[in-house]
């Protein structure tokens, strides 16, 4: 196959003779993983980051940072297991040019990294990077002393000219097209001068699972954070200044990434163990064992894992996803099986996520013989028997294993550019076929 053919080539999505029976070992967690980089690059000392994921997402980030000049090797845990990467603080110096791919991670967690860095740092990466919002993080590094030029628009390519060290202090921002806008800042902070208080003013903020994700992992390392959960102002958050730890973290498996696997348990009316779900976390996958439980299946959680099992019958849904939106396109999917229709809320923000995700939904299910529609904040979902078909994927690796989940139930479901799911799980399809013992 030629390079390029591979954004066109169509990926038979395997259909489920029967009840799905398998253990499910799913990669570590990309929010984790890019997260743990960030916060190893910036310390005072060395880090270890065991089982890290290895997709696009995460290699972006490994590669941006040793651009600027911090070590990341390939190595064993200190204990001579596991695979792992020793991360290197050191000097960040540019010039460097960094592709952020379309990771919402890489684009909006390193501009405020740039500003610690002794030179301009170029950022660059898909055309889809370009229409992401990113003014948050632009507008607010320049309120607290960074000179960034950009193309006037508050997006990608732009240059930060780091000058070593930024001031920091108090800035206000309207997060609510994305919460990487938070994170973004916190995870920077405590290296500014003066730390930083954030103060989000928009009537919405979406994703806060991975703004609690953010704050625990700032405090894992050694950060002084006060936050709305810690009896802060509501929508303020402090970072005090000070030198971050270099630990020693093994990465959870990537809950999100493991909704495919648990999807594919109540479709088939089967059973999926995903081992090492974490008994605590802040990821939002973990939303899944109540979502899923609604729609029809029952989970146990044990010192093993998560064993998760379909009843046979999907029950349609109405929820607000607002806290969880990358969950959206695998609910979508099992909703469109259901036996009843399901109402998904509160996720207008993912019109601008890797690709418009309401509209690629609606079109692509509709493709398919089913009846969706986009309301103002969702979707309307009413399931319709579907017929096989291509199911196109917009370079949205949840588009792509949403496709994968109707085709369980659906003959002939053909998912374009299943190679997509590199962005956070290259391994997708090899874990799927294997899942279902093919
Ligand atoms: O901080 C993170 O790791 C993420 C935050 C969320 O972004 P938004 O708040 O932009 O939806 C989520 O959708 C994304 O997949 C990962
Ligand atoms: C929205 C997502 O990714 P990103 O980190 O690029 O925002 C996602 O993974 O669903």
């Amino acid at each position: 196959m030629a390079p390029n053919d591979v954004h066109t080539a169509l990926w038979p999505a395997p259909h489920a003779s029967g009840a799905v029976d398998a253990t499910v070992h799913v990669p570590g967690s990309k929010s984790v993983t890019n997260r743990a980089l960030v916060l190893a690059a910036l310390a005072s000392e060395p880090g270890w980051l065991r089982r890290p994921l290895r997709s696009r997402d995460t290699l972006l980030m490994a590669g941006a940072l040793r651009t600027m000049g911090v070590g990341i090797e390939e190595g064993v845990g200190p204990d001579g297991t596991g695979e792992t990467w020793r991360v290197l603080p050191a000097g960040l110096f540019g010039p460097a040019t960094v592709d952020v791919g379309n990771a919402g991670t890489v684009m909006r967690f390193l501009p405020p990294v740039a500003t610690l860095a002794d030179g301009p740092i170029r950022f660059d990466g898909d055309p889809r990077s370009y229409e992401r919002p990113l003014t948050g993080v632009i507008e607010a590094l320049r309120v607290l002393g960074a000179r960034i030029d950009d193309d006037a628009r508050g997006a990608l390519p732009l240059t930060v000219h780091g000058s070593g060290a930024l001031d920091g202090g108090l800035v206000e921002i309207d997060a609510s097209s994305s919460s990487q806008f938070v994170s973004a800042l916190l995870l920077s902070a405590p290296r500014f001068n003066q730390g930083v208080e954030v103060r989000h003013t928009g009537s919405t903020l979406p994703s806060m699972p991975h703004i609690r994700m953010t704050v625990d992992m700032l405090r894992a390392v050694g950060a002084q954070v006060d936050s709305p959960e810690s009896g802060g102002e509501p929508n303020v958050w402090r970072v005090t200044p000070g030198a971050l730890l270099g630990r020693d973290l093994t990465i959870e498996p990537d809950l999100s990434n493991a909704q495919p696997f648990l999807a594919a348990a109540l479709v088939t009316g089967g059973k999926v163990v995903v081992p090492d779900w974490p008994a605590r976390t802040t990821q939002p996958g973990d939303r899944l064992r109540e979502i899923f439980t609604e729609m029809g299946g029952s989970c146990e959680l044990t010192e093993y894992g998560l064993e998760f099992t379909g009843s046979g019958a999907i029950h349609g849904i109405d929820v607000d996803l607002s806290e969880v939106g990358e969950l959206t396109p695998g609910i979508a999917a099992v909703a469109a099986l259901a036996d009843s229709p399901s109402t998904l809320r509160g996720v207008a923000h993912l019109r601008l996520h890797e690709t418009d995700r309401l509209a690629a939904l609606t079109k692509e299910i509709n493709e398919l013989g089913g009846d969706v529609t986009e309301s103002a904040d969702g979707l309307h979902i009413r399931p319709r028997p579907l017929h096989g078909g291509t199911f196109h994927t917009y370079e949205d690796h949840r588009m792509a294993t949403a496709g994968a989940i109707i085709g369980l139930a659906v003959k002939g479901v053909r998912i374009e550019n299943v190679a997509t799911t590199a962005k956070t799980l290259p391994d997708f399809p090899d874990l799927w076929t294997g899942m279902l013992g093919a």
